[in-house]
């Protein structure tokens, strides 16, 4: 089975992706932060490291997506952020705002396309969702330096896209959790809260119907 967790940075994602693998002993890959030679560069001038890091994320996604097509033969992996996020939210929210021009965003959408034909779909989407300030608290405490100096209105944008992203998914079953309370980091209440919500809508070893919830 594919699960693939989704919400915006921030959302506590990761977090909650290694919990849930340990506790139900599935495996996790993270999406490529660390070594990422774009990020920092993108957040200092997004206009001109736009495409470099679509293209790089587009292409780290789909070797993800190749590898889970493998492994979930055998087993259960949950994935830190899918691949329709890289198209829908960011690049879309790059293009919207003027940070992606016309040519570079067809040639991308055109790669994402193709790219999207040869792989299967997550058997279950998991939405992280969290307003801004729980968005900021969070990319605060972590302190990762090329973050510190986001916009808020980056964030609020990249939200309202998650919002209509998630509005229409229909590729397979969806669940929203409302997380602007919750601290599953630190409270095991917290992370019993959402184990509950997936035992109750996941039923380990067998296939997940085709719906959204
Ligand atoms: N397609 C993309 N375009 C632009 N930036 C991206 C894209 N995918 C990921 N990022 C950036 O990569 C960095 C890491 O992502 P993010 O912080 O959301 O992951 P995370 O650490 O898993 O978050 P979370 O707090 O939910 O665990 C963020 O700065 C995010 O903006």
């Amino acid at each position: 089975m594919h699960i693939a967790i989704t919400g915006n940075i921030g959302a506590g994602k990761t977090t909650l992706a290694t919990k849930l693998a340990n506790h139900y002993g599935w495996e996790v890959l993270y999406e490529a932060v660390d070594g990422n030679p774009y990020l920092p560069p993108f957040y200092e001038d997004m206009e001109k490291w736009a495409f470099h890091l679509q293209i790089y994320f587009l292409n780290s996604r789909f070797e993800q997506v190749l590898k889970i097509k493998q492994l979930t033969e055998r087993k259960t992996i949950i994935q830190d952020r899918s691949i329709y996020e890289d198209a829908y939210i960011f690049a879309r929210n790059l293009y919207e705002t003027g940070k992606f021009n016309e040519t570079d965003y067809q040639t991308y959408k055109s790669m994402f396309n193709t790219i999207t034909q040869a792989i299967s779909h997550p058997d279950l989407m998991i939405y992280l969702r969290a307003d801004l300030t729980k968005l900021q608290r969070q990319i605060n405490k972590r302190g990762r330096d090329f973050e510190k100096n986001i916009d808020p209105n980056y964030l609020l944008s990249l939200n309202k896209l998650y919002e209509d992203f998630v509005e229409l998914y229909t590729h397979g079953k969806l669940l929203v959790i409302d997380v602007n309370d919750l601290d599953y980091a630190e409270s095991e209440d917290d992370f019993r809260y959402i184990t509950e919500i997936i035992d109750n809508n996941i039923s380990m070893g067998t296939q997940l119907s085709i719906q959204n919830i």
